[in-house]
């Protein structure tokens, strides 16, 4: 039954309930109107200074921002009437922000908002003070039918139409919210304290990225100035994966996060390389080698300075210069020490200076500091360095780098770090997606890297020991949601516990788990699971919300030639365009020209996604390595031996891939199905 049919469930519902419900949408409207019109005519000549001015305009513009009322976008989708007992309302409304009338009375209450929790949570086992929980359907933008869960009453509720009506919703264009349909098991990651770090190990679609999202919003809602100040940042696996996120916060009023992917923060270094030499540079014993390796450029003194004022000379002897280096190498970062170094050189000069009589200030020290012979001392002592520099050098010149790993690289993986062709010089060195986090590592033993306030990170399993380090200290005065399966892993470097994880990443943190599937029907879902055993041993199989009965379809075009291969995926695209919602065409990337070229021959409009790209399109041909997080209503999967062979973690890529379908998953291939499939 669509929801704007939905009948009151509760008996003796008096009949006028709806049109009561929409009056108070109406009213509700109409307030976040006279809010807005109130914050528009606030003016910022107020502030003293033209730059206070800019800065209050600034705030006034944003929050008149926040206040618009998207007419599609319900302004309250729960009811909680509650048992009283407390200072708050009786019957409060629950919505995506909060919205007053002109006596301050609350008409919607934010759902982020405490005494919202009891929405998600309250059940008739816990009832929360909550007599009885509404929930409302909309038809666009207009309230069309409502739905009771009576829950004072002891026993069970049945499952929400309304909930499963919005799970069942097919899917166009970019990810959308959930608020109004979290679950009592999300909700508690989403709103789990600030200072904890949690990690959620999740099957595919249980609504891992939904939650990284909302506990975003939730974090920021609650701890608005601390992390105003410090940030909330989203990283994901490509830029393809944040244009399908980018929506969710804006609609949640959250315009001020951060969206990026592990490149987008470490650099888009991009040079090719063998996933064997990434391995080496992912691991986290690179970190020992690259510290030795910067703090190798530090030598000895075997000279003293010898500063010349007028008629005097000062010398600070080179005993005296090699005690301070020793107190200060190992206690400070690279550049900071370097500076140290020069100012406690001048600082000696300042103190033969002053035994002479003179009374130098602050100033003559700064002087000295500056001195061509105080410089020219720091440079062969404690020279200025890149990271470029230091990681050029131990990728190119064999003893430096023996003499950097010592012990924790074998012989075999240093060969295996060197370049093959070493460059000419780090100016026009090719650096890799590894190299990009030594460079950082390498950056914050030089400086140290700020810190944002909470990190959220999603398919962590992905990311190399290295990589974990670079975002960890991105978060290290603060938290982390780090988000991922183990099972879709598809990097020679993939994790194997979260534990490991967390630990590389600087975090101690719990790991929950979510194994309630949102998006795969059940029939995909263990068609997809027979893959499990083979890729991840430890993981149990995952369960879905959605029957989906009829949902998989398998077709093999025989031995007879690609034509036959093409014509089935001609056909299973036009009868995916016969129904509704998203196509997505996911093929092994080798094959994507050839595909894209066949709905072309077929005149079938189509987009090719691409991994910088956004591509819109009803009917798109996905590149297998491009698929992750993404997902459509219908899905043709296009030979997935090929999947397979494709990289060294080809089958945990094709569960991933497998994994993508809401509605319907077609299969089509020429060659043998991977042997777990068959089993
Ligand atoms: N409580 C919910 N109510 C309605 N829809 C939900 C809920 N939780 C998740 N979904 C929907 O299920 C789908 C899958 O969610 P999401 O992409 O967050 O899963 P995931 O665990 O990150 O999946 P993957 O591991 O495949 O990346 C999305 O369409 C999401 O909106």
């Amino acid at each position: 039954m669509p929801a704007h049919q939905l009948a009151p469930d509760i008996p003796d519902a008096p009949a006028d309930v709806l049109a009561d419900e929409q009056a108070h949408l109406a009213e509700s409207r109409e307030a976040l109107r006279a809010m807005r019109a109130h914050a528009q005519s606030l003016s910022a000549d107020a502030a003293g200074d033209w730059v206070s001015q800019q800065i209050l305009q600034g705030l006034l513009d944003q929050r008149v921002a926040a206040l618009a009322d998207h007419p599609d976008t319900p302004l309250f989708f729960g009811r909680l009437d509650r048992s009283g007992g407390d200072e708050l309302p009786t019957t409060i409304y629950v919505g995506r922000r909060h919205v007053h009338d002109g006596t301050s009375r609350p008409l919607v209450i934010d759902w982020r908002a405490p005494v919202s929790r009891a929405f998600y949570q309250a059940s008739p086992a816990e009832p929360m003070g909550v007599v009885r929980r509404r929930r409302f359907g909309y038809h666009g933008g207009a309230l069309t039918a409502y739905e009771d869960e009576p829950l004072a009453e002891g026993g069970q509720i049945g499952p929400s139409r309304i909930l499963t009506e919005e799970i069942e919703r097919p899917r166009t264009g970019p990810m959308r919210d959930i608020v109004a349909t979290i679950q009592p098991d999300q909700d508690e990651i989403v709103r789990s304290a600030l200072a904890q770090t949690v990690c959620v190990q999740g099957a595919p679609g249980t609504g891992k990225t939904a939650v990284g999202l909302h506990r975003a919003a939730y974090l920021l809602f609650t701890h608005r100035e601390r992390l105003a100040r410090s940030g909330v940042m989203i990283v994901g696996p490509n830029r393809a994966f944040l244009s399908y996120i980018s929506s969710v916060l804006p609609a949640l009023g959250e315009v001020k996060v951060d969206q990026t992917t592990v490149a987008g923060l470490l650099g888009e270094h991009a040079a090719p390389e063998d996933p064997e030499v990434a391995a080496v540079k992912g691991d986290a014993r690179m970190a020992k080698v690259l510290d030795r390796a910067l703090w190798l450029h530090v030598v000895k003194p075997e000279e003293g300075v010898v500063f010349t004022k007028g008629a005097y000379r000062y010398r600070v002897a080179d005993h005296e210069v090699r005690e301070i280096v020793a107190s200060l190498r190992g206690t400070t970062r690279y550049a900071p020490g370097r500076a140290a170094l020069a100012q406690r050189l001048a600082h000696q000069v300042l103190v033969r200076m002053e035994q002479r009589g003179e009374s130098p200030d602050d100033r003559v020290q700064d002087a000295v500091a500056r001195s061509k012979p105080v410089r020219q001392l720091v440079d062969a002592v404690w020279p200025k360095l890149t990271p470029e520099q230091v990681l050029f050098r131990l990728l190119s010149e064999p003893e430096f780098l023996a003499r950097a790993a010592k012990a924790d690289l074998s012989p075999e993986e240093q060969e295996r770090l060197l370049w093959a062709k070493p460059y000419r010089s780090w100016k026009s060195a090719k650096w890799s997606a590894a190299d990009a986090a030594l460079l950082d590592e390498l950056a914050d033993l030089m400086e140290r890297t700020p810190s944002l306030g909470h990190l959220v990170v999603d398919e962590a399993q992905d990311l190399s020991e290295m990589q974990l380090r670079a975002l960890g200290r991105r978060c290290r005065n603060g938290s982390a949601t780090v988000l991922g399966d183990l099972a879709q892993g598809t990097t020679p470097w993939s994790a194997t516990t979260w534990e490991a994880v967390l630990t590389h990443l600087g975090q101690e943190g719990e790991v929950t788990e979510l194994t309630l599937g949102f998006r795969v029907p059940r029939e995909v879902l263990d068609y997809a699971a027979r893959l499990l055993p083979s890729i991840a041993p430890g993981l149990a199989a995952p369960r879905s919300l959605r029957p989906g009965a009829g949902s998989l379809s398998v077709r093999e075009s025989g031995e007879d030639g690609e034509d036959r291969e093409g014509g089935d995926v001609l056909a299973a695209v036009r009868d995916a365009l016969g129904r509704e919602g998203s196509i997505g065409v996911i093929a092994p990337d080798a094959l994507v020209p050839e595909v894209a070229a066949t709905l072309a021959g077929a005149g079938l409009a189509h987009a090719v996604l691409s991994p910088d790209s956004a591509e819109e399109h009803r009917l798109l041909v996905v590149p297998a390595t491009l698929a992750k997080g993404l997902e459509y209503d219908h899905v043709i999967v296009v030979e997935p031996a090929d999947i397979v062979e494709a990289e060294p973690r080809g089958l945990a890529r094709l569960y991933v891939v497998l994994t993508r379908a809401v509605t319907t998953l077609t299969v089509v291939h020429r060659k043998p199905l991977p042997a777990q499939l068959t089993a």
